[in-house]
């Protein structure tokens, strides 16, 4: 086990493994999330052996390409037990084979609830271990502290949602708080705090589908951004959105659906994050500041 993803962390900080997975295979995080309608289409079933065969596909296919890969614990949680042993064996299998694991359960609870969601998903003594998780600030930035704790403590990050990728999201993420910025302003300058010691233990969530008007040039964190593809936003939207108000150096976008549709056969979905990556690097590169 050499790769970004295996094991138990080993000191630098996320931002020492993020920075050599990235380096070595570009900037793409490709989402796992085998809905129903995927399934179909790969000629499953829509039972946990259709998903531990989709799950197994993308392991193959996804885990020795991607920099960094997301399941969407959901998809698992509606088979129950049986599925969440399909997720543990995906987790196991894309660490393994040199991805970072970015568990998107989007998590956030009261502080002794945040601790067990905490060991759950980035703790090693978890079959479900990953090497980031998302979360939800809707309980405050604070209660997040147990997993941002546990996070820098093992070269873990958590991810927290700031400005999402879907329409609803605006109308609470733009609200101005008492200090007259938005709610999401506020987000990414609590993870900027939580990243002043250079480990990048806090990344944010920023949709691409749409201008965000944050400034995210002071985060020295991953900004994961959903939305390419399926929901409409390009690598050139990502270029205009990001260009002047970020380091694009930590510019994460994700894309779920638009890759897995190339599966099922693994080789297939290798190339489909290869084109979506360089696309990305193309669209990206004449404004890169790296
Ligand atoms: O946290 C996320 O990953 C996320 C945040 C967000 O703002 N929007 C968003 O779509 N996502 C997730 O990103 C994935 C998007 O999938 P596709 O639309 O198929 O690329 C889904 O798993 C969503 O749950």
């Amino acid at each position: 086990m050499t790769g970004a993803g295996s094991g138990t962390a080993a000191g630098g900080g996320f931002a020492a493994r993020y920075r050599a997975v990235v380096g070595e295979r570009g900037r793409l995080c490709a989402g796992i999330d085998p809905h129903a309608a995927l399934l179909e289409q790969w000629g499953l079933p829509v039972t946990v052996d259709g998903l531990r065969e989709f799950a197994q596909a993308c392991v193959t296919g996804l885990g020795p390409t991607a920099a960094v890969i997301k399941p969407q614990v959901a998809f698992f949680e509606v088979f129950g037990s049986a599925g969440l042993a399909v997720l543990e064996e995906t987790i196991a299998g894309c660490r393994e084979a040199g991805a970072l694991v970015l568990a998107d359960a989007k998590r956030g609870d009261i502080g002794s609830t945040m601790a067990a969601y905490t060991t759950a998903w980035l703790d090693d003594v978890s079959p479900l271990c990953s090497d980031a998780v998302t979360a939800s600030p809707y309980l405050g930035f604070g209660a997040l502290d147990p997993a941002l704790a546990q996070a820098r403590a093992t070269d873990r990050a958590v991810f927290v949602l700031a400005r999402t990728s879907n329409p609803d999201g605006a109308r609470l993420q733009t609200a101005r708080t008492d200090q007259g910025r938005s709610v999401a302003q506020s987000i990414v300058d609590a993870a900027a705090a939580a990243n002043a010691d250079g480990s990048a233990t806090a990344g944010v969530v920023v949709g691409a589908t749409r201008e965000h008007g944050l400034d995210l040039s002071e985060l020295s964190g991953p900004i994961l951004s959903p939305g390419l593809g399926a929901q409409g936003a390009t690598a050139q939207d990502l270029a205009v959105i990001f260009a002047d108000t970020a380091d694009l150096r930590w510019l994460l976008p994700a894309a779920s659906r638009s890759i897995l549709a190339a599966g099922p056969v693994p080789a297939a979905l290798a190339a489909a994050v290869e084109a979506t990556r360089d696309e990305i690097e193309t669209a990206l590169i004449g404004p890169n500041r790296s």
